[in-house]
């Protein structure tokens, strides 16, 4: 499988209610250059899930970005999707590898050392380190931000590609990237910016300058 680049992933917002605006905003964070992009929606039924599949999935084909799927093994095999990322209270990861085979991406979150101890033995692409920082876009079912030392203390001790997510905006993504993580996952820095395709970019920019001087 070719490396992925988990350098800078837009979760989708789920509190874009109306779909024009939805897509609109999803395709300006592919102009922008997002690297993968995560479908996340925490209300939509089955079938709304799996029509929002498809027209995600159509855009990401159209900017050859992967996708993957939050929380739904099931939506990501019936659109065929890159991938997904699971949670601690989500499908267990063994299960999850069976169910979608070995050449797809499964993102696992961590939120402590134990957890991201635990990764180093499991069949994950990535763990998601979660949360970074303090954020208002998720409320419910959050530990405590793990902030740039937490980052750091499980860069010693976990082997796989790390992606913080969490609060993550133009002006805290050099450090993040700097202190070891091979990615940062976004919600609002990106979905609610005045111009999402202008704040991609220059998120964009950040990490390829910092990682250039790593
Ligand atoms: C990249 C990334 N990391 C962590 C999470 C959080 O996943 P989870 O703990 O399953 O919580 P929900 O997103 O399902 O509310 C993530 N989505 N992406
Ligand atoms: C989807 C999600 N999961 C988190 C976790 O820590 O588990 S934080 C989060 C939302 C991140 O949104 P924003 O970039 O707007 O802060
Ligand atoms: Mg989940």
């Amino acid at each position: 499988m070719k490396q992925q680049d988990y350098s800078l992933m837009y979760v989708t917002d789920e509190r874009i209610t109306d779909n024009t605006a939805f897509l609109n905003v999803l395709e300006s964070s592919l102009k922008g250059g997002v690297s993968i992009v995560q479908l996340r929606e925490k209300k939509l039924n089955t079938k709304a899930f799996y029509i929002r599949a498809l027209a995600v999935k159509n855009l990401c084909l159209k900017y050859k970005t992967p996708l993957i799927i939050n929380d739904r093994i099931d939506i990501a095999l019936a659109i065929d999707a890159d991938g997904v990322h699971i949670g601690q209270k989500d499908m267990p990861v063994g299960l999850a590898r069976k169910l979608l085979g070995k050449n797809k991406i499964i993102g696992w979150s961590v939120s402590n050392i134990k957890q991201a101890l635990e990764a180093n033995h499991l069949d994950v692409n990535y763990i998601g380190i979660s949360p970074i920082f303090i954020t208002n876009t998720k409320t419910k079912d959050l530990d405590l931000p793990l902030g740039i030392e937490g980052l750091k203390e499980i860069k010693k001790i976990c082997s796989i590609p790390i992606i913080c997510i969490g609060g993550i905006n133009n002006k805290n993504t050099a450090s993040i990237i700097k202190h070891g993580s091979d990615g940062v996952a976004i919600v609002s820095a990106i979905s609610q910016a005045d111009n999402p395709e202008q704040a991609t970019a220059q998120l964009k920019e950040i990490i390829c300058q910092t990682g250039t001087k790593k």
